[in-house]
Order: C-alpha cells, then sequence, then structure tokens
C-alpha cells in the first residue's frame, strides 16, 4: 500500500520507547522503571493526514552489535528489514551517553529521527537542549518530546509526514575512525557495493567486517540462503 509506512522504535534500554509506542498505538506494551522489558519485537499501528504507520517496539540496546540476542534483535530489524523511518529515542537526562547509539543507527540507514524523550525530567535539572544545534549536527531532525506527557507528539508527527513524503531529507553524520581505518573502509567498501548495491549502507558493513562481526556475516549468509530459497520455489 503506497500511504503505509513502517517506523522502528531504538534507543538505550529505559529511554521510554514502549511509552511512546503505547501513547501513538493505544496498545499495552509493557513499560517501567527498569531496563530489558522489551524482549522481543511488538507492533501497533497509528494513523496521521491520511498515513498509516506500522510501529515497531525494538528491545532496548547500549549498540548495536553482536553482543547479545537483543542487539542482534534489533539491529537485524534496522539493516535487514528496513524500516521506512527508525525513530532512536534518546533519554534528555543522560544524552552524551545516549547519542553513542545514535551515531551508530546514523551509520546503518538514513531515514533516521532523534527523539529527546523525557523533556519534563531534563526541565526539572535545569538541563538545556538545543535541538536546532544537534539537528544541523547530526544531519537528522532531532524533536524534544514527552511520551508520558504527550508532550511535542505533533511535531514529531509532523516530521514523519514531511520525511515519507520527501518534503525533507537526512543526510546522517558519519563517524570519523582514524587514517589506518578510513584507509580500510575505502579499500574494501567499493567492493561491498558491488555485491549488495545500495541495499545496505556499505560503509556501516565495511567497519563491521574490519570489527570481525561473525554474526552478522552468519545471519547475511543466512538470508541470502532464505532467498534463494524463496526464489526457487517461486
Ligand atoms: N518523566 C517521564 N518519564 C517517562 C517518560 N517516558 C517514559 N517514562 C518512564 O520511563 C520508564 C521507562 O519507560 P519504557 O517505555 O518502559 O522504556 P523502554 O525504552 O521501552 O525500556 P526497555 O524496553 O527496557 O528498553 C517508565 O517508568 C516510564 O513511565 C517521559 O516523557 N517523562
Ligand atoms: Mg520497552
Amino acid at each position: 500500500m503506497n500511504n503505509s509506512y513502517r517506523i522502528a522504535l531504538a534507543g538505550n534500554p529505559n529511554t521510554g520507547k514502549s511509552t511512546l509506542f503505547n501513547a501513538f498505538t493505544g496498545l499495552r506494551q509493557h513499560t517501567g522503571n527498569w531496563a530489558g522489558k522489551t524482549v522481543s519485537l511488538a507492533e501497533g499501528t497509528v494513523r496521521h493526514k491520511e498515513k498509516n504507520y506500522q510501529i515497531v517496539d525494538l528491545p532496548g540496546t547500549y549498540s548495536l552489535f553482536s553482543n547479545s540476542v537483543d542487539e542482534e534483535v534489533a539491529r537485524n530489524y534496522i539493516v535487514f528489514e528496513k524500516p521506512d523511518i527508525t525513530l532512536v529515542v534518546l533519554d534528555a537526562t543522560s544524552l552524551e551517553r545516549n547519542l553513542n547509539l545514535a551515531l551508530q543507527v546514523l551509520e546503518m540507514t538514513k531515514n533516521v529521527i532523534v527523539c529527546i524523550n523525557l523533556i519534563d525530567e531534563a526541565e526539572k535539572k535545569g538541563i538545556k537542549i538545543n535541538e536546532r544545534i544537534l539537528t544541523r549536527k547530526l544531519g537528522v531532525p532531532v524533536i524534544k518530546i514527552s511520551a508520558r506527557n504527550k508532550i511535542g507528539f505533533p511535531m514529531l508527527l509532523d516530521t514523519i509526514d514531511r520525511l515519507v513524503s520527501g518534503k525533507i531529507e537526512c543526510n546522517p553524520v558519519q563517524t570519523t575512525y582514524n587514517e589506518e581505518i578510513e584507509e580500510k573502509i575505502t579499500t574494501i567498501e567499493s567492493k561491498i557495493s558491488n555485491l549488495v548495491g545500495n541495499t545496505i549502507s556499505s560503509r556501516w558493513l565495511a567497519l563491521r567486517l574490519l570489527d570481525g562481526d561473525k554474526a552478522l556475516l552468519t545471519e547475511f549468509n543466512r538470508r541470502l540462503v532464505l532467498n534463494d530459497q524463496v526464489r526457487r520455489e517461486a
């Protein structure tokens, strides 16, 4: 369907992803003040301006490598299932630590919106966040919200609408590594892009290969075999 889109919610544990999911979808995903509540993918829908959005609540993770099943589930969804938008939900009260995951997502996929959640808590603590500067530095929309109090929702929904309609474009910032790593990336990136085309970020994949991410390679092979099977059976 032309007016249906998928949105994945990613972020560190306990940043309010499920609270946002519930507020959007009217469902009742488990929320609470401890980490690791969402363990598998939950799905629900929200409708806005005559568009349908399928929202996928991913498990909270501190990174998106292959350190745990949760990380693999979240990583595989973003890279292989290719949601139209990945919403990265950050905790406004520990932004510096949370931005680490945001930078990882920006390396993996293009259409990203960063939601700075718990803005009510940050304000209570006197923390001031300039979302315009962050938007400029990250190259993607950054929006302050409070999922619990439904603050910032009109702006968030409007930004989602403008992104899927092609009215705005994301240019996610790419982390620059040291010279040695950058040279290696350049060497293998072109070979990778010959193989995967633009289905997956070749820079991201080059980095994962340089890191020796065997679990990712296994997942890649599994999906290639599955694709072959589907093609043969069709
Ligand atoms: N003050 C405040 N609390 C919030 C807000 N959003 C979420 N919370 C609270 O933060 C806690 C964590 O919220 P969850 O939605 O469970 O977080 P999560 O990101 O889904 O957590 P995991 O599934 O463990 O990764 C809950 O106690 C929420 O009520 C907000 O905007 N303001
Ligand atoms: Mg959750």
